[in-house]
């Protein structure tokens, strides 16, 4: 059986975070060190934090919150696509891609070079229209390897708000950079923060095997 492989971005102090947003800290409370029976962390962070998931909440006042999604959007077959050869992502651009039929979930490697520790000037443009081709395919999560799938300067979060219109739930800033294309089985569960806008997951990949690799790699 294939190993997983995690494709989340490791939470450390030098992760990087969205500017002008609560940077991620770990530290101890209590410390063997110190003369505890134990150590004991503690955590502060924004939840849009390293690979996330978006709950509606984030961008919509009555959007759902991050215990009230589903969680089969986030564990099952997923396929990788490439789309580093462009930086504008348009339902044109991924009608050129090889859909299998059954793909309820995508995962985009773009063009972005893929680095935990610096937030990125400019992103790979994902156009709106993308959210109802997507629909019409029957997906239901679309992953990313970028800290957003609008620009970072967006005022409307038109594509956040296009693919929660559709029924795509948002999963940002995956390591995708040494990721073959191909089908996979994902998980990326959120906690059930109750009345969260979003949280940070672990979200990890097992290659599909005997399955015909996607676009003939
Ligand atoms: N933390 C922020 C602070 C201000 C404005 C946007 C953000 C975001 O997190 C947006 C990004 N699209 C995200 O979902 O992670
Ligand atoms: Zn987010
Ligand atoms: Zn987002």
């Amino acid at each position: 059986m294939a190993q997983w492989i995690d494709i989340s971005q490791p939470l450390s102090t030098q992760i990087a975070h969205w500017p002008g947003d609560t940077p991620f800290q770990y530290q101890l409370t209590a410390s063997i060190e110190e003369k505890n029976s134990v150590n004991i962390g503690n955590i502060q962070t924004s939840l849009h934090i390293g690979t996330h998931i978006d709950a509606p909440y984030h961008f919509s006042k009555n959007g759902k919150t991050v215990d009230q999604l589903p969680l089969e959007p986030y564990i099952g077959k997923a396929v990788v696509l490439n789309v580093s050869r462009t930086d504008i992502i348009n339902a044109a651009v991924l009608s050129q891609m090889n859909w299998s039929s059954d793909i309820k979930r995508v995962l985009l490697h773009t063009s972005l070079p893929n680095n935990p520790t610096r937030f990125p000037e400019t992103l790979p443009y994902l156009d709106p229209d993308i959210a109802p081709f997507l629909q019409a395919k029957g997906v239901v999560l679309l992953g990313v390897d970028m800290p957003s799938v609008d620009a970072p300067d967006s005022k409307d979060l038109a594509t956040h708000h296009a693919l929660n219109k559709h029924g795509i739930l948002i999963l940002e800033n995956l390591l995708l950079d040494t990721v073959p294309i191909g089908e996979y089985e994902l998980i990326a569960l959120p906690l059930a923060i109750q009345g969260a806008d979003g949280s940070p997951v672990r979200a990890v990949i097992r290659p599909i095997e005997k399955e015909e690799k996607l676009h003939g790699k």
